[in-house]
């Protein structure tokens, strides 16, 4: 089930954010969304999500509308966690987690056992989600949307509050999600991360006029040295071997 951003054109308030911007997401691989801040990697996600109504172009899940969806069958298929995700109810993870069945109406026991799993949260199942740390918060909403087993997960920096620890079970479960045919999407800051983890790496950058897609690829080159500079303005080089790349700036 293929996601499409048809040359779409975003505004947020009076400012154009995108302009013109297409992408054809596949399912089944990891994809990263790098750029400096304020380029629209947030509103290209939420526009990918439905969240964000388009000024002009549109965006197609399996060459649908997603606009036309039924918003319980757009929840059904795209799990949306957006970067600073605020929890309403002061519910139990177990319960909040469970929030994730929602579009389904259901109690989807075994997915939310394996999300909860997957998250590492067993520890914390009957915690207050009020009582989490920031990190443990990101873990629980990430598993949520996990519960809901959607064909599409996309995420808006769900590394930026972890540790390392659960960075690499969070990146590796995301890789179990896309080997098992879900289309996975990130914003990241972490340019190693996108590297070594991402199969694709869609690099947005700001003019004076709005975000446009800058490069898009195999990491290796949407994220080359060349690019680094081109998009960031930093002298950056990569050391390592394939998969286990380091940046060095300077
Ligand atoms: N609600 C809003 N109203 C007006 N402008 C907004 C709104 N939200 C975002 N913007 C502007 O839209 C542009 C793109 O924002 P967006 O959050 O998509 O960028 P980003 O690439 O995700 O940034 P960051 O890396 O800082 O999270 C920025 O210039 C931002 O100031």
């Amino acid at each position: 089930m293929i996601l499409c951003a048809d040359n779409i054109s975003l505004s947020r308030g009076a400012r154009l954010v995108l302009d013109q911007v297409s992408i054809r997401l596949e399912p089944g691989k990891i994809t990263a969304i790098c750029g400096a801040n304020g380029a629209g990697k947030s509103s290209l996600l939420m526009a990918l999500a439905g969240l964000l109504e388009t000024k002009a172009g549109c965006v197609l899940l399996a060459e649908n509308e997603l606009s036309g969806l039924h918003p319980q069958i757009r929840a059904q298929r795209i799990g949306y966690l957006p970067q600073e995700a605020e929890i309403a109810w002061d519910v139990a993870v177990e319960n909040l987690v469970r929030l994730g069945r929602m579009p389904y109406r259901d109690r989807g026991d075994a997915a939310v056992e394996a999300a909860i799993a997957a998250l590492d949260l067993e520890g914390l199942r009957h915690r207050p989600a009020s009582q989490l740390s920031g990190g443990e918060k990101a873990r629980a909403l990430l598993a949520r949307v996990l519960a809901g087993e959607p064909q599409w997960i996309l995420a808006d920096e769900p590394l930026a509050a972890l540790d390392l620890a659960h960075q690499q079970t969070l990146l590796s479960h995301l890789r179990k999600a896309a080997n098992a045919g879900a289309g996975v999407v990130i914003v990241m800051h972490d340019l190693a991360a996108a590297m070594n983890h991402a199969d694709r790496v869609i690099v947005l950058s700001e003019d004076e006029f709005a975000g446009h897609v800058a490069a898009d690829g195999a990491p290796e080159e949407a994220l080359s040295a060349h690019n680094i500079k081109r998009v960031w303005g930093v002298d950056a080089r990569w050391i390592g071997e394939p998969g286990a790349r380091a940046l060095i700036t300077y």
